[in-house]
């Protein structure tokens, strides 16, 4: 339950902006300077967002100070995760494969990260999938389910219909994503009463290459959806 005072201050409730998918400097100052809270390096050959450990480690450390770094991996080894981890020092372990909930709880203790674990949404009864990950990971990331043949298992730029999260108990902590874009982010938020969000293809011109302005515009927009304490 929400505290008594925090409900009386009626301020307004933070909300978390991640942009995802940065691959070049440029890109990534804009999210950095539009005050983006999190920063998303992709390590997954298919994505046209895929970054080398060379480039993960020059772009993280360009946000370090100014944005948390998060990672996204597809089922990858702890290998590669080690590695990465090492070169960039991230924050955030995204997991957007088909990690289960015992391989969640060992990353977070082997790389003593914070966890994010993406669940997708198709449908009503999707979203209980996320019922064994709210104890291992720090938070759920809800994305939409890929569309048939989809070859990534994110980053599609496809919305999931957000009134499935309503019923959620207020208190999980999840992230909102899943086709997000600076003219729908405040309707995403306003519905689901997302305390985070995260985008990638929403502030792009086309695949992999995002666009700065898109970028300041869906910070800005998702800031202003902040929904208030009152309103939870
Ligand atoms: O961005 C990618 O290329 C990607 C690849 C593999 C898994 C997830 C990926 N992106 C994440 O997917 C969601 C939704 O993205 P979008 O806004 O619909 O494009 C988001 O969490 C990205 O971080």
């Amino acid at each position: 339950m929400r505290s008594e005072r925090v409900k009386e201050a009626g301020a307004a409730m933070s909300l978390e902006v991640k942009i995802c998918g940065l691959s070049e400097p440029r890109t990534l100052d804009a999210a950095l300077d539009a005050g983006a809270d999190v920063v998303g390096l992709v390590s997954f050959p298919k994505s046209p967002r895929h970054v080398s450990v060379e480039q993960a480690a020059t772009l993280a450390a360009r946000a370090r100070g100014r944005a948390r770094v998060a990672l996204l991996t597809v089922d990858a080894t702890d290998n590669l995760i080690a590695e990465l981890v090492a070169a960039t020092m991230a924050d955030i372990l995204q997991l957007h494969g088909q990690e289960s909930p015992e391989r969640v709880r060992a990353l977070r203790l082997i790389f003593g990260r914070e966890v994010w674990k993406a669940v997708p949404i198709g449908e009503a009864a999707d979203v209980a999938l996320a019922q064994p990950y709210w104890d291992v990971a720090d938070r759920v990331l809800f994305d939409a389910r890929p569309p048939a043949g989809a070859s990534l298992p994110g980053g599609n730029g496809v919305a999931f219909d957000w009134r499935l999260l309503a019923d959620l108990d207020p208190k999980q902590s999840f992230v909102l994503s899943g086709g997000l874009t600076p003219d729908s982010v405040v309707e995403a938020v306003q519905t689901t009463r997302a305390r985070a969000v995260d985008v990638s293809s929403g502030v792009e011109r086309g695949p992999g290459v995002k666009d700065p302005d898109l970028i300041a515009a869906f910070v800005t927009r998702a800031r202003s959806a902040a929904v208030s304490s009152s309103q939870r």
